[in-house]
């Protein structure tokens, strides 16, 4: 496994960041680490790195443990941290060589070159950081992630704050990159991690929720349901005694309610057996599958 966390705890006085979570990440998968804000991603991410010691229980990097051997697991990660810390007064071969240094790269000039290539950062290179647009400064942190060629890539957020040109331009990135490497990389965005993950790992309130592909996820949690939405209020106990199939209903809008039911066609009919009862107008009436947006809404409320 490339990476290994087992029973993870991390505690900021009485409240638990990190909760005895446990993964792992095998080599060459790129996994998407996600959840709303707070859950724990970061911090997390920042105990993988050795940036931050755990309260509890273990980190392992291709084998090695964070916590035991913090300067051999930091030569095998990359990490691009939230923040991307940059020196904004540096030009960007500057800041990479410097990089370069400090990771005691052999053949430095080639390096850069080359990582200035991978990232897609050759028509900005000869400029200072400071000068560069948000998603050219995300490039220059993830060249220096990548400037020691680590087996592993940790990217917090790597596509927060870009505009869509840019998010889908750092996701081929990290697309191309998975590639050769292990990525783990925290995002908040469904699609992100449907356009670029073989894996999810969905953290909430510092406690793993789900673990799985996303063909996974879906067939686990998905479930097939109406979502009807009325002119008028109505009382949930309408919709529980009408439909006699009626497996789990959820109030989305003030007006619009989602039912899951194990016969979605007689649910149909009632539904529309209710309101002629009732004299209520239904403004729409769809069934479909839960979208992967819709589960992650559910299983993160
Ligand atoms: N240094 C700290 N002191 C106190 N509480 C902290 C500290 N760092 C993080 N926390 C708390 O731990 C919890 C988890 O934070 P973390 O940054 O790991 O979440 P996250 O999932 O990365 O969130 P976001 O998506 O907003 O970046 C949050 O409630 C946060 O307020």
């Amino acid at each position: 496994m490339s990476i290994r966390v087992d029973l993870l705890l991390k505690t900021y006085g009485t409240q638990k960041a990190v909760n005895n979570i446990s993964f792992a990440v095998g080599k060459g998968e790129i996994v998407g680490f996600l959840g709303p804000n707070g859950a724990g991603k970061s911090t997390t991410m920042k105990i993988l790195t050795g940036y931050l010691q755990p309260d509890g229980g273990t980190a392992e990097v291709c084998g090695t443990n964070v916590q035991a051997d913090p300067l051999s697991t930091k030569s095998r990660i990359g990490y691009l941290p939230e923040s991307n810390p940059l020196y904004y007064d540096m030009y960007v071969r500057e800041y990479l060589h410097f990089m370069a240094e400090v990771h005691r790269v052999g053949n430095r000039d080639k390096r850069v070159e080359e990582v200035i290539v991978i990232v897609g950062l050759t028509p900005e290179s000869s400029k200072k950081i400071g000068q560069l647009s948000k998603g050219y400064k995300q490039r220059v942190g993830l060249a220096a992630a990548l400037i020691h060629d680590p087996e592993v890539l940790i990217l917090d957020e790597p596509t927060t704050g870009l505009d869509p040109n840019q998010i889908i331009e750092i996701r081929e990135v990290i697309r191309s990159l998975g590639q050769h490497k292990t990525i783990l990389f925290s995002t908040h965005i469904l699609q992100e991690v449907e356009a670029v993950c073989d894996r999810v790992i969905i953290i909430n309130k510092g406690t793993v929720i789900a673990d799985n592909t996303l063909a996974e996820l879906q067939s686990k949690h998905g479930q097939p349901l109406i979502r009807v939405r009325f002119q008028e209020a109505l009382e949930p106990q309408w919709l529980e005694r009408a439909i006699s199939s009626l497996t789990q209903l959820e109030q989305v809008a003030p007006q619009e309610w989602e039912i899951a039911a194990s016969d979605l066609e007689q649910a149909k009919k009632q539904l529309l057996e209710l309101a002629m009862r009732e004299n209520l107008n239904i403004v729409s009436l769809q069934s479909g599958e839960k979208s992967l947006e819709e589960l992650f809404r559910s299983l993160t409320k």
